[in-house]
């Protein structure tokens, strides 16, 4: 179990994040919401160990995670960073071996393994001897994918995945190809957590979610209940259509309704519609 408690950071005066309580269970995918500039990448780098708290802590298993050895971390956690590096001079193989950086010293048949394995759920064996900054963004981003499950391979459950907006540079298959394959991670034993703007794919994928707001988090729940409640429209301030989901007899799904003073103002500026 990841969790936080009372977790606050601030920076010159601004707070990122206020008063977080917030548990992570295994097995489950939970999904991050909330709008731009809201705190969910501070989140998640706080649940990397990677953003210190002012107050509050994160604890892994009941235990302070500031307080694990640098290697355990390193071994425990694998993260999908929302910015992806674009000019690594290495092949794509390389790139993925590089998620065995925590393992330094096993043996070459292990780090080989598991880089096949992640190589094969992403179909990126046609690309393994192209170098990384010769590839598409979206190609770059299923590559980093790739890393993070490479550095999961053969992790004893639970471990812990952080993806910050993995879904962003992916066309519609691989959208849900991404968030698929971190389901399964999460049906593995891992705390899996995604970063996510589609609601509606949030809402088809996640077990939980989490929706954060003004460094707060108003909601925590099951999806239909959290995509129902009058705190997301406040969040996002805007207005959303909910619409049963076929597929789901408890879901639903968003369509957002254009927000009426925005078009106006820009028709008055020229715009064409
Ligand atoms: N390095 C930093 N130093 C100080 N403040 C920061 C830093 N990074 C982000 N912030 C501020 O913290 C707040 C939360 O930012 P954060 O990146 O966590 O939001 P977010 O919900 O992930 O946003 P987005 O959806 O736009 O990626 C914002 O007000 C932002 O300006």
């Amino acid at each position: 179990m990841l969790s936080t408690h009372h977790l606050h950071r601030r920076d010159a005066g601004h707070n990122r994040l206020q008063g977080i309580d917030v548990q992570f269970a295994p097995g489950r995918l939970h999904g991050l919401i909330g709008p731009n500039g809201s705190g969910k990448s501070s989140l998640l780098a706080a649940l990397a160990g990677d953003l210190s708290s002012t107050e509050g802590r994160v604890a892994w298993l009941g235990q302070d995670l500031s307080h694990l050895a640098p290697r355990h971390l390193a071994r425990l956690r694998a993260v999908l960073p929302q910015q992806l590096p674009a000019s690594l001079p290495y092949r794509v193989s390389d790139v993925l071996a590089l998620g065995r950086l925590p393992y330094a010293g096993e043996a070459r048949q292990t780090r080989a393994t598991a880089v096949r394995a992640a190589a094969e759920q992403t179909e990126l064996q046609p690309l393994l001897a192209r170098r990384y900054d010769a590839l598409s963004g979206g190609q770059q981003a299923r590559v980093q994918l790739a890393r993070v499950l490479v550095q999961l391979h053969g992790q004893p459950a639970p471990g812990l995945l952080l993806l910050d907006e993995p879904t962003a540079y992916f066309d519609p298959r691989w959208q849900h190809a991404c968030l698929a394959l971190a389901q399964a991670q999460a049906r593995a034993g891992h705390v899996v957590i995604c970063v996510l703007h589609d609601l509606n794919l949030a809402s088809q994928y996640a077990d939980r979610l989490h929706l954060m707001d003004g460094g707060r988090l108003r909601q925590s729940g099951a999806p239909e209940a959290v995509l129902n409640s009058p705190w997301l429209d406040r969040a996002y301030d805007m207005a959303f259509d909910r619409v049963a989901d076929p597929q789901h007899p408890a879901g639903v799904m968003l369509r957002g309704r254009p927000d009426f003073a925005f078009a106006q103002a820009a028709h008055q500026n020229g715009a064409q519609f």
